[in-house]
């Protein structure tokens, strides 16, 4: 007997017989909505959840004592020094959150051509790094490679003649990375996209004797209009030059995110990241269903913008739309998510048992 939506086709043609008990009732043998009818069958039926052990989140650190700086166009988010970072961690602990990430501003008296602080072992991210795991040894630190928090220019790499110098480039970051992962830092996580880096990273990484340091590559990376607001929390806004559009990708493009993530994949990277987040999750799902690896998205600070802007002014409820993009990801295929609204989302999901 064919079988189609539920029900025999054969029995489709047969009347119910009459007198339903319901008047007026459709003739549906499937109804989706009986799934739907309390909280209890939602629950039973629901494909997706999010848990606290999916989420990283990202911190932004600045030089001093005892300081918590609002960045302006990211409501609920601040710059913290070294020590406040650390109460953060305890925080991250707390809620279970497995790891954070860091991002420096850096004093504009340091910011060079070269970005020759990123290479400093002394730099802030260093110092928050050891700061971090003397204390909370168990809560997974991840440290971002690219030059940008650290260039005069505001781009991620080396700049010659108006052009970003790839080969170049990657010889210094491999110089950041082992400055982190030698402070202790768990997830190197190059967000540059030069070509090649994840191979040579890794190359760094073995020949130091840092081999369980893991790599967490931003392999698909969009040039988006999403990042303006991480780039007022690094102080790059005002000085970048230009645009990115010669190594981060085009947001026309999805092919080209695959080819990305498989050359990363064959550098060594642990795992994948796609980012923006959710303009992109289309890209997530092609990515976690080509390449089964661990995929992570990176919900960023245009994204949360949106939401917590929109939320301040009552447009929309924050805490639901904060909770529904997080799903989304899930939904998408990602194992978890960067996305500042990390510990609001983990309080949330503590109050919900
Ligand atoms: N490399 C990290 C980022 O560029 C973050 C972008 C954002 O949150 O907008
Ligand atoms: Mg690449």
């Amino acid at each position: 007997m064919a079988i189609k939506y539920g029900r025999p086709i054969e029995l489709r043609e047969v009347a119910r017989g009459t007198g339903t008990a319901v008047p007026h009732a459709l003739d549906l043998t499937v109804r989706p909505r009986r799934n739907r009818k309390a909280e209890w069958a939602r629950r039973m039926v629901r494909e997706n959840v999010l848990t606290t052990d999916d989420l990283i989140w990202p911190l932004f650190l600045i030089d001093g004592d005892n300081k918590r700086e609002p960045v302006a166009s990211m409501p609920g988010v601040e710059r913290l020094s070294v020590d406040q970072a650390v109460r953060e961690a305890e925080r991250a602990m707390k809620l279970t959150i497995p790891c954070i990430a860091l991002f420096p501003y850096t004093d504009p008296s340091l910011r060079d051509e070269e970005g020759s602080e990123a290479t400093n072992p002394n730099n802030l991210v260093c110092q928050a790094v050891r700061a971090i795991k003397k204390e909370f040894p168990d809560i997974g630190v991840l440290c971002d490679v690219a030059l940008d928090p650290f260039t005069s220019h505001g781009h991620d790499g080396l700049i010659s003649d108006g052009k970003i110098l790839n080969d170049e480039t990657v010889a210094v970051l491999v110089r950041q990375a082992l400055v982190q992962a030698e402070a202790g830092c768990d997830i190197i996580a190059p967000s540059d996209m030069m070509d090649g880096r994840v191979a040579a990273i890794r190359e760094g990484l073995d020949r130091a004797g840092l081999l369980d340091v893991q790599i967490m590559a931003y392999a698909a990376k969009y040039a988006s209009a999403f990042y303006g607001p991480f780039r007022d929390a690094i102080g790059s806004a005002k000085t970048l030059t230009g645009d990115k559009r010669t190594y981060q990708m085009d947001s026309a493009n999805s092919d080209e995110a695959l080819r990305e993530v498989e050359l990363d994949i064959a550098e060594g990277a642990d795992m994948v990241m796609v980012k923006p987040g959710l303009p992109y999750l289309d890209v997530v799902r092609r990515v976690k269903d080509t390449f089964a690896m661990p995929t992570f998205a990176y919900q960023v600070s245009g994204e949360y913008a949106m939401i917590a802007a929109a939320a301040g002014n009552g447009w929309l409820d924050g805490d639901r739309a904060m909770m529904e993009s997080l799903l989304a990801f899930k939904r998408a295929g990602a194992d978890g998510v960067l996305s500042y609204f990390a510990p609001k989302a983990a309080e949330k999901l503590r109050a919900q048992g």
